[in-house]
């Protein structure tokens, strides 16, 4: 039995990161929308409530019958968690004026009980709220207080059920992880037990019952995630497992065959498919960002298939889905709006009629990173920037050809071999260039040249979600920009993207 915490989640922006602390102290949770709470069993040891965008004043506030936790299991409050509870107490939680957004220091702290073990005074918190718990129900006792609001931490007397104002979850609430730690490992009698070593003798084993003696298709795409399914998969069913990795014409220089090398060389096996110029003939002429992407995942999707009925009696299709591609976080604003059609790749098609197989639903990137390091997956994938699934095709401003393509692969070659050999590489989440549909006047030899700009684009990232430019040393694109002009036939000019995300997004298309 895998023991876990129960996070439920209240469409806080900060849930997932609960999970991530959770998960560094070694214990296993997972997180469900409290509009969809499972029941309380044996392996849950606790559960963390989480924060929430809405207000409990609110008519329509999120809400939830906690008595079939209560009492039975620890419970952890956090934010609105903490405000909820009261609020069902019979307490008073009011929008107030002193909203406290950012830091705060705790100046009552009563470290007597378990839950504030080891918590200094003074202790640096973060904050993010605009509503104030002003009085607490009785029997809560108060064990927290900051300057500017009093009830920062509360226990109720009897049972192990705490709530906290502040945010235990983010790096500026410097203890935070001391009272999680307090929590799951003192209060909720974890065993912290859940490592990459534990999780991969696990998965091993109960994709062995699964699949017996099945065959199972896999895409590989050179990217961290489908790596370490397939080692996974392969360390549990060997040569039943068949990969395919397909050369979509938009991979990087020498891509497909070095990439290829490397899975062979891994044992796996796995078929290398050189659909370039399929891809081509479903590019030709189209001009707009997700005209492109709609056209790389269908010709993506007809040569898989074709390839996966190659395979005689196969019954499965393995998948490098991840754990944020499954988490359902609580939308209170609504459905958001569609900026890219990310992932077009990773949708494959129900009509292929396979069972599908997914060994990485459970984990995080960074966790995915760990297993894969524990398994002996080379430090190149490992360490790989991030590469989107419609490759150079997004990154080819406009319509797509074969000679842009090679335009864009020594430029990018260029790029990342330097990005390496100064020791920039792993300081940056994702680098590329990017073509330009425009061309410039240069002159070169004393000759006019009316060729291709290209713009470099570095950032760093946690998730790709927001994004920052990377400050590249003068010196680095000095070198650069003189190595792609003189190298590059093509290409006349080349400028630097200074842009963050939002407002810009990563990738130009
Ligand atoms: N060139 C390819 N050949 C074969 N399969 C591919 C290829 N590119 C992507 N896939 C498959 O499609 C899935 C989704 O691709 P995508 O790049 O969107 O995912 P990802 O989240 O980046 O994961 P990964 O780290 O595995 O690349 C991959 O996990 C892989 O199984
Ligand atoms: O698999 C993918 N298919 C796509 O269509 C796609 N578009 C962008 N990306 C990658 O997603 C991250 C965020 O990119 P954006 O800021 O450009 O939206 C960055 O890491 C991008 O490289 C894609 N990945
Ligand atoms: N971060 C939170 O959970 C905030 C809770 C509530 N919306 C408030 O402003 O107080
Ligand atoms: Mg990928």
């Amino acid at each position: 039995m895998q023991e876990q915490i129960l996070i439920l989640d209240f469409g806080s922006q900060y849930t997932q990161l609960i999970a991530r602390r959770v998960r560094e102290l070694n214990v296993y949770c997972e997180i469900h929308p409290f509009s969809s709470a499972p029941a309380l069993t044996p392996d849950i040891k606790g559960v963390i409530l989480s924060g929430s965008p809405c207000s409990v004043s609110q008519g329509s506030a999120p809400d939830l019958d906690l008595n079939p936790y209560r009492g039975k299991v620890p419970v952890l409050g956090v934010c609105y968690g903490a405000q909820l509870m009261v609020h069902k107490g019979g307490g008073f939680v009011e929008p107030s004026n002193v909203r406290e957004y950012g830091r705060a220091h705790l100046n009552m702290v009563n470290d007597k009980i378990d839950l504030l073990k080891e918590i200094t005074l003074n202790s640096q918190v973060w904050m993010s709220h605009g509503d104030t718990i002003q009085r607490l129900p009785e029997g809560y006792e108060l064990i927290a207080s900051t300057p500017s609001v009093q009830v920062a931490a509360y226990k109720i007397s009897g049972e192990p059920t705490y709530g906290i104002q502040f945010h235990p979850e983010v790096t500026h609430s410097t203890e935070g992880k001391t009272v999680l730690r307090n929590f799951v490992v003192h209060i909720c009698e974890c065993s912290q037990d859940w490592t990459p070593t534990t999780f991969i003798e696990e998965t091993v084993e109960g994709l062995q019952q699964q699949l017996g003696n099945d065959k199972v298709v896999l895409g590989l795409s050179g990217g961290v995630d489908s790596s370490v399914a397939a080692m996974l998969i392969h360390k549990a069913i060997g040569k039943n497992l068949y990969c395919i990795f397909v050369n979509n014409g938009l991979l990087r220089k020498g891509e497909f065959q070095e990439v290829l090398d490397q899975y062979q060389h891994m044992g796996l096996n796995v078929r290398g498919v050189d659909a370039s110029e399929r891809f081509y003939a479903a590019l030709h002429g189209l001009k707009d960002p997700e005209d492109k992407r709609k056209a790389i995942g269908r010709t993506f999707i007809e040569v898989f298939d074709e390839e996966a009925h190659r395979i005689e009696g196969v019954d499965w299709l393995a998948q490098g889905t991840i754990y944020p591609d499954v988490i359902e976080s609580v939308s209170v604003t609504g459905p958001s709006v569609t900026i890219k059609s990310h992932h077009n790749v990773g949708g494959l098609p129900d009509f292929m009629k396979l069972k599908v197989v997914e060994p990485l639903r459970s984990l995080f990137k960074d966790e995915v990173r760990l297993v894969g390091k524990t398994l002996g997956l080379d430090l190149t994938i490992l360490r790989r920037h991030p590469f989107p699934g419609p490759g150079l095709g997004i990154r080819i401003l406009g319509e797509i050809t074969p000679e842009k393509v090679r335009i864009l692969q020594e430029v990018d070659d260029l790029y990342v071999r330097g990005l390496k050999e100064f020791g920039l590489y792993d300081e940056i989440w994702q680098a590329g260039a990017i073509l330009l549909p425009i061309q410039s006047v240069g002159v070169m030899g004393d000759e006019r040249t009316y060729e291709a700009v290209v713009a470099l684009r570095a950032v760093t990232s946690v998730d790709g979600m927001t994004a920052d430019w990377y400050p590249l040393p003068y010196e680095f694109m000095r070198e650069i920009s003189n190595q792609i002009i003189n190298r590059v036939k093509g290409v006349n000019r080349v400028v630097y993207d200074i842009s963050s995300k939002p407002p810009a997004t990563i990738e130009w298309e």
